[in-house]
This record gives structure tokens, C-alpha cells and sequence, in this order.
């Protein structure tokens, strides 16, 4: 039986732990999966590759109303994917065949589950360590529908690849992946329903905001709201799925040629038998860490989607480099800073959020103040016409500092990152504001106002 000092199991973020300060540790680097894990192979990174094509397909819509007429002539879905996979699918194998040659990690590609807190049997072998990293992340939920098992239906790890762009698709879900995916396929062309329960999508952003990105996706898709998905078979005459939904006006159905389930994902760990190794794991299936990332058992780290409700590539890293820090330096622990957690969703438009939204804060029991700043309102937004989009501040009026930032439009994802930094370093709105220069007439001015909006 091969003893390792320390087993990884996951080589998405839990791949970037082994540099040269571990150089003298025998690592096993377990991954059943692709090499590179989620973000790399089926998540953050192709779906960004297939958002930007979507964006400049769906510029003619945006243009006309300033005056410019833009045709889109095609879309070459089979080109798109193939240059999105025939970047990234070399990337994966080149960091398989580089971690493989390390002198010191033995690469496994099977699944892994403990037999006790130190033995771990991967495939058909059984190894053991001192130490383990749990960085196994998360998988696609497939709700219990009627009839799901009789069609073909895709999930993210399986609608990037499709043979040729559908004419048609109906999306289950309205979160990250629904708002995503809803935005690319219905840019390239393909005529996109958008299955909902609740009344928005987007649901766990600031109300406003939802309910804004709904309205406005609702003028590109065929967003059917308060619906349920009751039944799904195979459309008649070959190929397609026929979805039967009851909603608002009873009962429907909606024939596509491609159906996409995207109604959130499951952490990886009810795969590893974690009882065995005397690590807890909550009641919504994440395991238990504490500050520095340390599940319930001494020797084993956790970190990413397995032990992260955030479900985010920006938190696996940080929470991966944390795990780092502390293998290296036992005596000298480091935590983990899960205080500004932000995140974007890449569709169209965009939408980026850090902190609380106006409701949680209120629940919170905090006294706030919330103001809003239209992008229309400053002098970039004049230039694009804007109608639509806007920034909203949620500031703790006993403090001043910032409790949440929520914004819906072009370059969100990036307005926003002043706002992460204000909150994460508590500097109070008016010093950002006035405390730098803003480049005038940038669309970050956007943010300056809002920032000028708050009480001084
Ligand atoms: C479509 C999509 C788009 C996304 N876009 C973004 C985005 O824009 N921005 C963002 O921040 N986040 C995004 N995410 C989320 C992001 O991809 C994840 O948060 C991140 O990849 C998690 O990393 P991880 O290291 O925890 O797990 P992963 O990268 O998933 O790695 C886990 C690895 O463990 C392996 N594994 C699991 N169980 C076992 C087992 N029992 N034995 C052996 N190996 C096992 C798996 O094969 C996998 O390779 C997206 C996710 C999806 C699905
Ligand atoms: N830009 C990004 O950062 C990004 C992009 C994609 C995915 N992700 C990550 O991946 C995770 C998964 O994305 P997601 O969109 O699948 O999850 P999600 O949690 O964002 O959304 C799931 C949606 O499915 C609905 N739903 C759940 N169960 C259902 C059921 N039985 N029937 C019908 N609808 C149901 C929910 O109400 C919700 O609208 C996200 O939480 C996010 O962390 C991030």
C-alpha cells in the first residue's frame, strides 16, 4: 500500500495547492473527472468564451436605437466551440501531463472515498496519508421530474458542447447558469423558454435588481414565470423534448430541441464516505470548516464548492491558498475572509453584487439607507442611451461604511470591483468619492455618484 504525506482529492483549485515549498512531500493528486476541475473544463471559462461572442451578436439590438444599423449575417456556433475547446481541452491536458511529471505527485484518475481518517481507496487501489485536501467541488442537481430519464437533457457540463446551435431550448432554472446560458443561446439565435417557479429570476439578488433583470430578459426570451415543470418526454418524431409545465394560465407544454437543467448544484462530498474519515458535514451536504479551513478531523483541509455555499472560483482560490498557507505553516494558521464575498452573473445585461442586499440588511435588524444611481444619469450613460441599468448603495447609517453594493448593466462585473474595495478595506463612501480622482466622462462616474448619493 502507497503512503503519501498528503492526498488532494480534486484538481480544479485544489491542483494550484502543490508548488515548490511542497517539493518535499509525497503528494497523490486524486480527480475521477476532467483534469482542471469545474471551471476550467465546464464552468467559469467557456461560459465567459461563449458570452462574449453572445454580447457582439446581440450589439445590433443595442446600436439601432443610437443610430447605428448593424446586421448580424450568422453565428458559427461550430466554430465558436471548437476554438473555445481548442483552447482549453490542450490547457487541461498540458496541466495533466505537467503535474504528472512532478517527481514528487502521483496523479490518480479515479474515484476516491475513505475507508478511515487516513485510508483512501482510489479505483481499484488503496493509499494512505498524513494529511488530505478535500477539493472535490460540486455537481449539476437533477430535479425529480417525471420523464427526465426517457429524454436526452443537458446540464453546463454537456450544452458547451452540442453538435450544431438548436433552433430551439428550453432552460429550467432561473439562477447563474439559467441567466447565462438564456442570454447566449437566445444571441446566437436560438429560440430560448426560461422555466421559473417564483416570479423573478435572479432571485437571490437585491429585489430591484431581479425584478429589473427579469423585465429585461423577458424582451429576449419567453420567460414563463410561477411555472412548474410537471412532465418531460421525448417530442414526437425523433429528436427534441416535450416539457409540460403548469403556470399561471394551467397547464402547457413547450416542445425544444435541446432541454438544459440548470437548477443549482450539489457539493461533491456524500461521494467521499466522510464518516469513515470523521469529517462532519452540515445539513445542506457542505462540509463543516472552521476559520482556517479545517474540517471536524485534524489532518483534512476542505475548501471550494465542497465546503463552500458561495459556490465560487474566486472563493475556492482564496479559500485554496489559505489551505496552502496553513499546510506549510501549522504553527502560524491563517483564516479565511469570507466577509465581502462578490459575485457577477455574465448575461445580458450583467449583474455584480457584494455585501447584503436591502432586505437582508433590514432582516439584519440594521438601519440603513439605500439610494440608486441610474446609469442614464451620468455623462457615459448619455452616450449609450441608457434606460435600463443602475447602481444601488446600501449604506449602515450609524456607520457610513457600505453594507452592500448591487448593480445591473454594461461592465458591472468590473464597476463594481471599486465597491469590493471600499467595503473589504472600510473606507467610508465620501473618501472613495472625493478621496481620487474619477476619470471623467468614464462610465465608472456611474459609482462616483452613487457613492456621493450616501449620507456624507
Ligand atoms: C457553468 C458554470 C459557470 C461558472 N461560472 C463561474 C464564474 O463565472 N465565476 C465564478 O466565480 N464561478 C463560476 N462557476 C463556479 C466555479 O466553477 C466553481 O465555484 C469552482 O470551479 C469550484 O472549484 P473547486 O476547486 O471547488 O471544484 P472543481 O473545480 O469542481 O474540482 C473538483 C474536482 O473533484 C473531482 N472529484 C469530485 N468527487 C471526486 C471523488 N469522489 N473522487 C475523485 N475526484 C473527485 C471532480 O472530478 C473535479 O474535477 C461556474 C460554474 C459553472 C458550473
Ligand atoms: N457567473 C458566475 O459566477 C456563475 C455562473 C454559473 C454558475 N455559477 C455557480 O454555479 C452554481 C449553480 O448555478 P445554477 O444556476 O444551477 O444554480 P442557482 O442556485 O443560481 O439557480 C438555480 C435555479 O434553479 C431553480 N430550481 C431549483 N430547483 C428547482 C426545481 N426542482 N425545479 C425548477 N427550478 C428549480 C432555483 O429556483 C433557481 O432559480 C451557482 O450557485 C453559482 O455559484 C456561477
Amino acid at each position: 500500500m502507497q503512503h503519501f504525506d498528503l492526498v488532494i482529492i480534486g484538481s480544479g483549485s485544489g491542483n494550484s495547492i502543490p508548488d515548490e515549498r511542497f517539493a518535499d512531500l509525497s503528494i497523490a493528486l486524486v480527480d475521477k473527472g476532467v483534469f482542471g476541475g469545474t471551471c476550467l473544463n465546464v464552468g467559469c471559462i467557456p461560459t465567459k468564451m461563449f458570452v462574449h461572442p453572445a454580447d457582439l451578436a446581440a450589439s445590433p439590438g443595442h446600436a439601432a436605437r443610437l443610430g447605428v444599423d448593424l446586421e448580424l449575417r450568422a453565428v458559427h456556433f461550430a466554430e465558436i466551440r471548437d476554438r473555445i475547446f481548442g483552447r482549453i481541452d490542450p490547457i487541461s491536458e498540458g496541466g495533466l501531463k505537467w503535474r504528472s511529471s512532478n517527481e514528487n505527485v502521483i496523479v490518480f484518475r479515479e474515484p476516491a472515498h475513505f475507508l478511515d481518517p487516513h485510508t483512501l481507496r482510489v479505483g481499484d487501489e488503496t493509499i494512505t496519508a498524513d494529511r488530505f485536501v478535500l477539493a472535490a467541488g460540486s455537481r449539476p442537481i437533477i430535479p425529480d421530474v417525471p420523464g427526465l430519464d426517457s429524454v436526452r437533457y443537458h446540464t453546463s457540463d454537456t450544452v458547451m458542447r452540442l453538435p450544431e446551435l438548436p433552433r430551439s431550448m428550453v432552460i429550467v432554472g432561473g439562477g447563474y447558469i439559467g441567466a447565462e446560458f438564456a442570454h447566449v443561446f437566445s444571441s446566437y439565435g436560438t429560440r430560448v423558454t426560461v422555466v421559473v417557479r417564483g416570479d423573478r429570476m435572479l432571485r437571490g439578488e437585491d429585489a430591484e435588481v431581479s425584478e429589473r433583470f427579469t423585465d429585461l430578459i423577458r424582451r429576449r426570451v419567453d420567460l414563463r414565470t410561477g411555472t412548474a415543470v410537471t412532465a418531460v418526454r421525448p417530442a414526437g418524431g425523433g429528436s427534441g423534448v416535450t416539457v409540460s409545465l403548469d403556470g399561471p394560465d394551467g397547464a402547457a407544454e413547450v416542445t425544444a430541441d435541446v432541454l438544459l437543467v440548470a437548477t443549482g448544484r450539489a457539493p461533491n462530498g456524500d461521494t467521499l464516505a466522510l464518516d469513515a474519515a470523521g469529517v462532519a458535514v452540515g445539513e445542506d451536504g457542505y462540509v463543516v470548516v472552521d476559520a482556517h479551513q479545517r474540517t471536524t478531523a485534524e489532518h483534512i483541509w476542505a475548501l471550494g464548492d465542497v465546503a463552500s455555499p458561495d459556490q465560487l472560483k474566486h472563493v475556492a482560490n482564496h479559500e485554496a491558498r489559505v489551505v496552502q498557507h496553513n499546510l506549510l505553516h501549522p504553527d502560524a494558521l491563517v483564516e479565511a475572509d469570507h466577509r465581502f464575498v462578490p459575485h457577477a452573473v455574465f448575461s445580458d445585461p450583467q449583474v455584480a453584487s457584494v455585501g447584503l442586499t436591502e432586505d437582508r440588511a433590514r432582516e439584519q435588524g440594521l438601519d440603513v439607507v439605500a439610494v440608486t444611481q441610474q446609469y442614464g444619469d451620468v455623462a457615459f450613460g448619455w452616450a449609450m442611451e441608457d434606460t435600463d441599468h443602475f447602481v444601488k448603495l446600501v449604506a449602515d447609517r450609524r456607520t457610513g461604511l457600505l453594507v452592500g453594493a448591487h448593480l445591473i448593466g454594461p461592465e458591472a462585473s468590473s464597476l463594481i470591483q471599486t465597491l469590493i474595495q471600499a467595503m473589504s478595506f472600510g473606507q467610508h463612501p465620501h473618501a472613495v468619492a472625493r478621496g481620487q480622482y474619477w476619470i471623467h466622462p468614464a462610465l465608472a462616474e456611474v459609482v462616483e455618484n452613487a457613492l456621493l448619493k450616501l449620507p456624507a
